[in-house]
């Protein structure tokens, strides 16, 4: 038996473009994509991607060529997550939250030879290319904008435009043929939360795996309507670029993710699926009258990226939705565990379910094996939902490594795992709970306090829009739990601190309660919209406990006072104005 040969008729490399073919022959007709007034079929899609490729191809893109794009959830950023792997060449989708310095960093590092830009993004890609252009050791790449393909607007930045290189294509175009699998297909950088960001190399096997599991983890059904909340140029929206090509669903492509626009495509195009980061929540909650629509029909929500604190759960299928919880990372090809529903939590309260859904679950069915250890032996934790050690994954959606870091490439795999910095726990049925990353944990009088539970008490007060717990320094404990939160428009003024100590002493161990509580406008985010813990705690290291139960900082603002402070936290270099925009969204 071992003696038969592997041949082209059993054997083919695994990739995600296969996904897209079958849908132009199996989903001919459906609709692909929805953006504006823009409706494609999938034999269509498949046709312009065939066009671009072999655009792409005349230009001289060959194997293993970087093609950067800089652009929103438009047609364009779908149809490149096929076309430019078709053409043989790997795609990097760039944040668009970055600011121009990052973006010329990126371009650098990846060596990109084509940047596709959104005409939107322009002003801010010919900043970051005068950058490069300043770099006396980075090559330029060609430039091609990509004009609003519903109403174009004619901005250009040189010759060369989007939908020309697609009419110039020649839709009977022959993919490249993948010869390994392990080819790259995709570079994806890194949120930048803890460290700077880092490019993060797919094969596409990983691609194609990562997404046949997902799409079996969510339980996504046939045509799906699909709403593109979750940017794409997160792990290429956590593989459900690809994975709506697989089910024959249709794109629903969205600029901005505003409640409005939000809400008002849900009603329109009857959307069943979205993915989205815990504080999308917020927008859609504190969406304004006249923004909400009803939610006729549940919306299944993939969420993850950060911790969703229970409360906020509850919260946010009370609406209507239904929220199924995933963790990942970007190393990990997005989600790597899903919190599975079990038929017997359906008796449970709501407030207990969501404290079930809030844990970040089993892994998905490309891991091989997920495991908590403990760091330093690499043994594994007792599953008593209270022992900690970091969250180690194995498996084929693990990345190829870290493009042209071979030293933290080395520092991630270790012993045959890969180590995600994270700290978690097992629960007695197997389900892991995240406690923390490694460098936010807060060590009080040798306990350690995990700054996700404490936080998770805060957004249990009606009050708590934000919240995010640090280490602070304390002269009897090392360390004690100092708390930054925002609130309400309506309740500023009205909350102090003593009241939120005294919730907090009703949810939480004595010792886990914040010794300090701050009121902020905002919390520091990056361009992914993670609290940047590090700002905070520099903050709190300037807070001063006298003695226990005094929480008197070094003075400037006085305890109790209810008002909040404007604070100018540091803005990271990758970080520009559409990030108010979120912030401002989020605190409406
Ligand atoms: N469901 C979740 N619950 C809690 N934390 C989560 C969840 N999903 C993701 N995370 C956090 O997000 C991290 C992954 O984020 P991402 O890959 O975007 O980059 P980053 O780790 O924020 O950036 P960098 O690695 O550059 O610091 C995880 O390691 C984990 O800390």
């Amino acid at each position: 038996m071992d003696r038969l040969p592997k041949c082209q008729a059993n054997y083919v490399p695994l990739t995600p473009l296969t996904f897209l073919k079958r849908a132009s022959m199996v989903y001919s007709n459906r609709t692909s994509i929805i953006y504006a007034g823009v409706r494609f079929t999938w034999l269509q899609t498949y046709e312009r991607c065939c066009r671009l490729a072999s655009t792409l191809r005349a230009m001289n893109i060959v194997k293993n060529n970087v093609v950067s794009v800089l652009a929103p959830n438009i047609p364009a950023m779908y149809e490149m997550h096929f076309a430019v792997p078709m053409a043989g060449a790997v795609l990097n989708a760039i944040n668009t939250r970055l600011d121009a310095k990052n973006i010329a960093t990126i371009l650098k590092h990846s060596e990109a030879k084509i940047f596709f830009i959104d005409y939107q993004y322009v002003p801010l890609a010919r900043d970051a290319l005068r950058l490069l252009m300043a770099n006396s050791e980075a090559s330029m790449p060609l430039v091609v904008v990509i004009d609003d393909i519903d109403s174009p607007t004619g901005v250009r930045l040189g010759a060369l435009e989007y939908e020309q290189l697609v009419a110039r294509g020649n839709p009977r175009y022959s993919p490249e043929e993948i010869a390994d699998e392990w080819d790259p297909i995709t570079l994806n950088y890194t949120s930048g939360t803890t460290s700077e960001p880092k490019g993060v190399v797919y094969s596409h096997r990983g691609a194609y795996l990562s997404t046949l599991s997902l799409i079996l983890g969510w339980e996504m059904k046939i045509a799906p309507v699909y709403l593109w909340s979750l940017p794409m140029f997160h792990c290429n929206g956590w593989t459900f670029t690809w994975g709506i090509a697989a089910r024959g669903g249709t794109n629903v492509c969205i600029r901005n993710t505003t409640a409005k626009e939000m809400y008002e495509s849900i009603e329109l195009h009857k959307v069943t699926h979205m993915c989205c980061a815990p504080i999308v929540f917020n927008i859609l909650l504190e969406a304004k009258p006249h923004e909400r629509r009803p939610i006729t029909t549940p919306v299944e929500i993939l969420t993850g990226g950060a911790p969703p604190p229970a409360a906020l759960l509850e919260r946010i299928e009370k609406v209507g939705f239904h929220v199924v919880h995933a963790y990942g990372l970007t190393e990990a090809t997005g989600p790597a565990l899903v919190c599975e529903w079990q038929t017997k939590w359906d008796k449970l309260s709501s407030e207990e379910q969501g404290k079930l859904k809030a844990r970040q679950g089993i892994s998905v069915l490309t891991l091989a094996d997920v495991d908590v250890k403990d760091p330093k032996t690499m043994k594994s934790v007792n599953r008593d939902g209270k022992s900690m050690g970091e969250i180690v994954l194995r498996g084929s959606s693990i990345m190829k490594g870290y493009f042209k870091d071979e030293g933290a490439t080395n520092k991630a795999f270790r012993d045959g795992w890969f180590m995600t910095g994270d700290v978690g726990v097992v629960h007695p049925d197997g389900y892991l709970e995240i406690k923390d990353r490694s460098k936010d944990v807060i060590i009080s009088g040798g306990e350690n306090i995990s700054s996700v539970e404490v936080e998770a008490a805060l957004y249990k007060h009606p009050a708590v829009i934000e919240a995010a717990v640090v280490a602070m320094p304390h002269p009897k404990w090392g360390e004690s739990p100092c708390a930054f939160v925002s609130l309400r428009n309506e309740a500023v003024g009205t909350v102090n601190e003593a009241d939120v100590i005294k919730h907090c002493r009703k949810n939480l161990a004595h010792f886990m309660v914040p010794k300090k509580v701050e009121f902020v406008d905002e919390l520091p985010k990056t361009s992914t919209g993670k609290i940047q813990k590090f700002q905070l705690r520099a903050l709190a290291k300037t807070f001063v406990v006298q003695k226990e139960n005094d929480s008197s900082s070094s003075g400037k603002r006085p305890r109790g006072k209810t008002t909040t402070s404007q604070i100018n936290w540091e803005k990271p270099s990758y970080y520009h104005q559409n990030q108010e925009q979120i912030m401002a969204l989020s605190r409406l």
